[in-house]
């Protein structure tokens, strides 16, 4: 759908901004609605939406609040002027001022008020008609010569302020897909009842015989005996708009024809086509139409006009209309959600904060503590009342303006006693030290929230933690093309929207599973696997292709054909970002180099029985090529696969090691020294076939194997390419598996950047922060520019990938693609090294603090081997660039 991805928040409110939000949910957006505690909601343009209840007037709600719209494209603010302000979350705080930055500069802040916002009516309360009657329109209604009636409360609310803000907010869109930046959508419902009435008040100003008038003489205000309703014999009502001649001449014409012989009401007098516009022949007119519907019951009429050119048609009641319109087939979502009959009641009504969890789990602000602290009071405490609790058995501690009982857990601190009765933390603000110290994660495990027992009165928290789908603002801790106030020629809207739902998805679903399994060595959970299959990512990560064909990606978010590298290349970098190292390679890495072998140059029978269940991530596959006696030296493996005397199978023996994914895979593309030489084989996990876990320096999550096989039969449809032709099958699969190594190594290597960068501003050493030596400086300046130099140089060949085929790269890429694996591998390992050193012991320490500094140095010689060791690649991309030497180049 055309907004899947668009994240917008939603204050509740009743009719306009509850349908614009209608309009973009029905498109696909995901909105949420924020409702007030105990407020009941008579909101009936629910559809689609969800619901948080959130106490603004608490400090941790508003928090919240500032949170989510944060992470929000668009947010719709349906209350009076000053309102936003007043809670503190007015435009300037997100979309920034003069003196602020901006906490959210892509933010769309769309407005809607009755009055227009800086007129003499601005503060007044209002409806929809007060509005109608302010701006003109209302005096032009229908009605009798003494007063006019009003169409409910549409035109003001739905025409005029509804539609009226989505379509501000879609313009508004369309402006930061080219600038980049958000918006304020200021939208009133007088000015919009009069845009969206532009015709008749133009007409009306112009004096033209369609509304220059005193109402009710008029060509379309009830005037026009052809353009008004008329009653039927049955009490139905039929509605005749025949404003053009040809039109009326057929509805006169079937109109005289349908009634009964003897019909005379007017002394004989018959109007025919003539009498259209003999203005002063109008009484008669509708007089005599007035008394002819009455003859008949209103479906004799509908029957007899239906499907002529007489513009006549029955009135249907609203139930009528519903089961009337809804078999028009759905064409595109907005067309057919006005047609619902609504059978279902969750389609009109709401409950507030019925997703309240669903939406902090989503936001990683998840813990039920949380909740209770958004929508409950803490308790306020002075600072000084605080200092008195600094007795070992009354200790209590500030840190981030919450204040911490810690009395009976201070004999449990990992970190021991002694540090938390110091005179300088004991019942005083421990702030600093303590994020000296301590991730911010601690802080969020439910066993530490509950020491909790109050805020500082009047202060806010300044520090908060992960936030799911929230851009770093630590300098380069993002490519440049997500830094705000940087451009990029590569990336469009779409690459955008796609990697903000990305990195959401992999924030909530991914990360804590990626911790979990590392933590436990077992592999990504199945439940991981498949909400990315449900969102085809995993036919995603194989790149572009026919195999994209029919799927709906990311939720509709991008269409197959719109596809490209770069698509590719934020999946892999959103992945490398939240998932540890060997986490990700056990997510179904094997996959990513196992299945293009099959996907290329598998019989078409075996791919239809491979790729859908691969893909769907119910089965697993892996590469095997590496062995005990043979890596980057393919032509030397030992594996043998030899036909049967019928011809009909092959027979392996053989071993494999260092593969990835092999103890849980159920096919193996295996490498095979065969009569005519290198031959690629897919071998399904069956008799013959045995797999045990090797251990590695990194991780056991990605399922690393020493795989034997003993007379493994395999029928011979299952060769992939031809006899011999294995290093082809391999070739062509190289390109992209070292390409993808080379996004996510780009990608880890910034990780480290911002982890150092965050140390060394929290870390004192001589009273002063760790990057105040210029030695520490110097090795970020070597991290900074080396991840920069990798994703400039990706982003390039990405680009030349997105413009050529599949044979173009293997002739042109492979050279540059393989200097740049090795050239990022290097540069990982070098940043690994410096990040050790600016982080000391703990660079070296499996928690706290360092932990992924460890973590990366301990697992990052895995990246310089795996799809070709570091040097051979090297020497690779220099011997491929002299085959293209010319012949009689000179000094
Ligand atoms: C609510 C308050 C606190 C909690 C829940 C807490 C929790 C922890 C935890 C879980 C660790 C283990 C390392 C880690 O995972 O990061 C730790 C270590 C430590 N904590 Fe705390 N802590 C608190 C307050 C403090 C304060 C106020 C200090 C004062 C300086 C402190 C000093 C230390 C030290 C020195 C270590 C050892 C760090 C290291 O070896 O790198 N802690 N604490």
């Amino acid at each position: 759908m055309a907004l899947a991805g668009l994240n917008v928040i939603e204050f509740a409110g009743l009719a306009p901004g509850p349908f614009a939000g209608l309009i973009l949910a029905d498109n696909g957006a995901s909105v949420t609605r924020i409702d007030r505690p105990f407020a009941a909601s008579s909101d009936v343009l629910c559809r689609g939406k969800r619901s948080i209840v959130v106490d603004s007037k608490v400090p941790t709600g508003r928090k919240l609040l500032e949170d989510l719209i944060c992470s929000a494209d668009v947010l719709i603010d349906p209350f009076r002027p000053g309102v936003m302000e007043k809670l503190g979350l007015g435009p300037e705080l997100f979309l920034g001022d003069a003196v602020r930055k901006g906490l959210n500069k892509r933010l769309i802040y769309a407005r809607v008020v009755g009055f227009p916002r800086t007129g003499p009516h601005k503060d007044m309360a209002g409806h929809d008609i007060n509005y109608l009657a302010l701006s003109g329109v209302l005096a032009m209604m229908p009605g009798t010569s003494e007063k006019p009636t009003f169409p409910l409360n549409i035109v003001a609310d739905f025409a005029g302020g509804g539609a009226m803000c989505a379509l501000g907010i879609l313009l508004a869109l369309v402006e930061r897909a080219r600038t980049g930046h958000g918006q304020v959508i200021n939208v009133d419902m007088v000015s919009g009842t009069r845009y969206v009435s532009s015709f008749p008040l133009i007409q009306s100003y112009l004096g033209t015989g369609m509304l220059g008038g005193p109402r009710g003489t008029n060509l379309l205000d009830g005037g026009a005996p052809f353009y008004t309703v008329y009653t039927c014999k049955d009490g139905g009502w039929m509605s005749v708009g025949c404003l053009e001649p040809q039109f009326f001449k057929s509805f006169i014409n079937i109109f005289n024809k349908s009634l009964p012989e003897d019909f005379s009401p007017l002394h004989g007098w018959k109007p025919d086509a003539s009498s259209q516009f003999q203005t002063d022949e109008w009484p008669r007119l509708a007089e005599y139409l007035k008394q002819g519907f009455l003859t008949q019951p209103r479906d004799f009429w509908a029957d007899v006009y239906h499907g002529t050119d007489a513009c006549t048609v029955p009135v249907l009641t609203p139930a009528e209309a519903g089961k009337q319109t809804s078999h028009i087939p759905a064409r595109h979502p907005q067309v057919s959600a006005p047609n619902q009959t609504y059978p279902d009641s969750k389609d009109v009504a709401l409950e507030p904060g019925m997703h309240t969890e669903e939406i902090l789990f989503s936001s990683l602000i998840s813990s039920l503590t949380s909740i209770k602290m958004a929508s409950q009071q803490l308790k306020p405490f002075t600072r000084e009342e605080v200092a008195k609790h600094n007795t070992p058995d009354d200790l209590w501690i500030i840190i981030d303006t919450k204040v911490y009982n810690i009395s009976r857990f201070k004999a449990m601190h990992p970190g021991g006693l002694s540090v938390l009765l110091d005179d300088q933390i004991a019942g005083q603000d421990a702030t600093e030290a303590f994020f000296s110290l301590h991730r911010y994660e601690v802080l969020e495990k439910p066993q530490y929230q509950r020491l909790v027992v109050g805020i500082i009165e009047g202060e806010k928290p300044a520090i908060h933690g992960r936030i799911a789908g929230e851009l770093s603002k630590v300098p380069y801790a993002e490519p440049t093309w997500l830094t705000a106030g940087y451009h990029s020629p590569y990336y469009t809207e779409n690459h955008r929207q796609f990697q903000k739902a990305i990195r959401k998805f992999f924030d909530e679903v991914v990360y804590y599973d990626s911790i979990d399994r590392e933590a436990d060595g077992k592999r990504p959970s199945q439940s991981v696997i498949d909400q990315m299959a449900a969102l085809n990512m995993h036919a995603m990560r194989m790149g572009p292709g026919k195999h994209l064909q029919g799927r709906i990606l990311m939720n509709g978010l991008v269409a197959p054909e719109q596809f490209d590298y770069f698509h590719e290349l934020i999946i892999t970098q959103e992945f490398a970002r939240s998932s540890l190292r060997g986490y990700g390679d056990g997510l179904l890495g094997g996959k990513v180099i196992g299945l293009p072998p099959v996907l290329n140059f598998g019989s078409e029978e075996l791919k239809a029985k491979v790729v859908p269940e691969v893909l769907a991530g119910k089965k697993f596959i892996c590469l095997a090529i590496s062995e005990a006696q043979a890596g980057s030296d393919v032509m030397g493996l030992q594996t043998t696969a030899v036909k049967s005397e019928d011809g009909k199978e092959w027979i392996i023996n053989g071993s494999k090691k260092w593969i990835t994914n092999g103890t849980f895979a159920d096919y193996f593309t295996v490498g095979c020294k065969t009569e005519d030489g290198f031959t690629v084989i897919l071998v399904e996990r069956g008799p013959g076939v045995e797999t045990k876990q090797i251990k590695t320096s990194y991780s056991t999550t990605a399922g690393t194997a020493y795989i034997t096989f003993d007379d493994v039969r395999v029928p011979v449809g299952n060769t992939l390419g031809e006899e011999g032709g294995g290093i082809f099958v391999m070739l062509s699969n190289f390109n992209h598996e070292r390409w993808v190594m080379c996004c996510a190594s780009a990608r880890s290597q910034r990780s480290i950047i911002e982890e150092c960068l965050k140390w060394t501003t929290q870390r004192k050493v001589f009273g002063k922060p760790l990057h105040s030596q210029a030695v520490i400086r110097a090795k970020l300046a070597a991290m900074m520019s080396r991840a920069e130099s990798i994703q400039s140089w990706l982003e390039n060949i990405t680009y030349q990938m997105c413009n050529m085929s599949y044979k173009q790269q293997a002739g042109k890429l492979a050279g540059p693609i393989a200097l740049l694996k090795s050239y990022s591998t290097s540069c990982g390992q070098d940043t690994a090294r410096d990040a050790v050193q600016v982080f000391g012991g703990r660079g070296i320490t499996q928690s706290g603090m360092g932990k992924f500094i460890e973590h990366y140095h301990r697992t990052i010689p895995f990246d310089s081997l795996l799809g070709g060791a570091e040097d051979v690649l090297a020497d690779l991309g220099v011997r491929q660039a002299l085959r293209g030497m010319p012949k009689d180049a000179r000094l």
